[in-house]
């Protein structure tokens, strides 16, 4: 158990590339936390830095209240009490699975029967008892998986830092090692810290996600609030595979560039009653700006249109056309080409077909004003 306080951390590596980028993160008690971001966006980074393999260039860090690194303070590693489990699992092939889990005790040089029961006890934990005596060698990659996880709650860290553990293994016993560490941490109230590239596998494991691009934050939040109130058009479009749309904000309505994407209000109001405005100071309302509107896959419909062709919409908006169509849990996963757009679609209740003409009907939105406005609308 323990808490992690990050205060305007920053890192700046050896070849002048900056790594991290005034990081301001309370990591509570107990709570499973997941990193996201795209490929290069600081998460590793982080988890290091948090660790102790990198030195911050900037700020500080706390665990627990107690600085451990800062300016003129610095902690090792070792020193930090923290279980790390990384995604090649990184376990000695020439020690059994109980050497392997005990060996962080025997460094520590705890008595012997403590340290059989305490490795026997981790061992059960994680669904290995059976195993102590085998080499990695003769396990599946889950159950190495596991060891590694063993070894690095074994001493009973303040908190465990996981670096894409379960990226290396395949479905479905990813998503069963996924349960099995949730309820793990759960029962053990252990803070955990998670990084991965995985969407979907950040939005179903953990309390709050904190979403990175080039080193800085773009925003913290349970899995709900980055769905439904992402604070800018990147969170939006990362974590839920919304469309971009470039246009203009004029007294309070949006003018989307593209010659198809309706989000005036005067139009729309009907149709549109979930678009909300993101970041837009409300005493400037009136003065034209750039702003990006972002709609979800689950924020338009689209209408079949007869293969009349799409000359003969004069005057209407472009049609679409179907350009794929993936199978789903939760309906058809679209994807169509809107006048050169493409456009990601979440259908239900009908099967689009590739080709096909339809008629997008854009729903909901954000609208985020992000020259001026950005600043407010990551901050909410
Ligand atoms: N030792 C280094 N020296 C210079 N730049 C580095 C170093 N290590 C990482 N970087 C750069 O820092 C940025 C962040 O890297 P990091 O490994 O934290 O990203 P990541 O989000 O974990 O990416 P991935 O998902 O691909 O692992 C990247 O642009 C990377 O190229």
């Amino acid at each position: 158990m323990a808490t992690i306080k990050m205060r305007n951390l920053g890192l700046v590596y050896l070849n002048g590339h900056v790594g991290l980028d005034g990081i301001e993160l309370d990591v509570r008690d107990g709570e499973f936390l997941a990193l996201l971001g795209p490929s290069g966006s600081g998460k590793t980074t982080l988890l290091r830095t948090i660790a102790g393999f990198l030195r911050p260039s900037a700020g500080s860090l706390s665990i627990d209240g107690k600085d451990i690194a800062g300016e003129g303070m610095w902690v090792p590693p070792e020193k930090r009490g923290l279980g790390m489990v990384f995604q090649d699992h990184a376990i000695w092939p020439h020690l059994s699975v109980a050497g392997n889990v005990g060996y962080p005790l025997k460094l520590s040089g705890i008595p012997r029967a403590h340290l059989a029961r305490r490795v026997a006890e981790v061992l059960e934990q994680v669904g290995l008892a059976e195993y102590a005596k085998r080499k990695p060698a003769a396990l599946s990659g889950g159950q190495r998986q596991r060891v590694a996880l063993a070894r690095a709650i074994v001493a009973s860290p303040k908190a465990l830092l996981l670096d894409e553990a379960l990226s290396a293994l395949d479905e479905p016993l990813r998503a069963r090692l996924r349960l099995e560490l949730r309820a793990l941490t759960r029962e053990q109230g252990l803070t955990a810290v998670h990084v991965t590239h995985d969407r979907a596998e950040a939005l179903g494991l953990a309390d709050r996600v904190v979403v990175l691009n080039e080193g800085r934050i773009q925003q913290v939040g349970t899995p709900a609030e980055l769905l439904e109130n992402p604070a800018n058009s990147f969170v939006a479009s990362f974590v839920s595979d919304a469309t971009l749309f470039p246009g203009t904000l004029v007294d309070g309505n949006f003018h989307a560039d593209h010659p198809g994407a309706r989000f005036n209000k005067h139009m729309e109001v009907h149709r549109n009653p979930g678009i909300k405005f993101v970041g837009v100071p409300q005493t400037a309302v009136s003065r034209s700006r750039r702003a990006v509107a972002a709609v979800a896959p689950t924020g338009l419909r689209l209408e079949p249109v007869e293969n009349r062709g799409i000359g003969t919409t004069a005057g209407r908006a472009p049609l679409a056309r179907v350009t794929s169509a993936l199978y789903g849990r939760h309906g058809y996963e679209t994807s169509v080409d809107w006048a050169g757009t493409a456009l990601r679609v979440l259908v239900s209740g009908w099967v689009p077909t590739e080709g096909q003409l339809v008629r997008p009907v854009i729903e909901s939105a954000h609208v985020f004003c992000e020259e001026a406005g950005a600043a407010e609308g990551r901050a909410a």
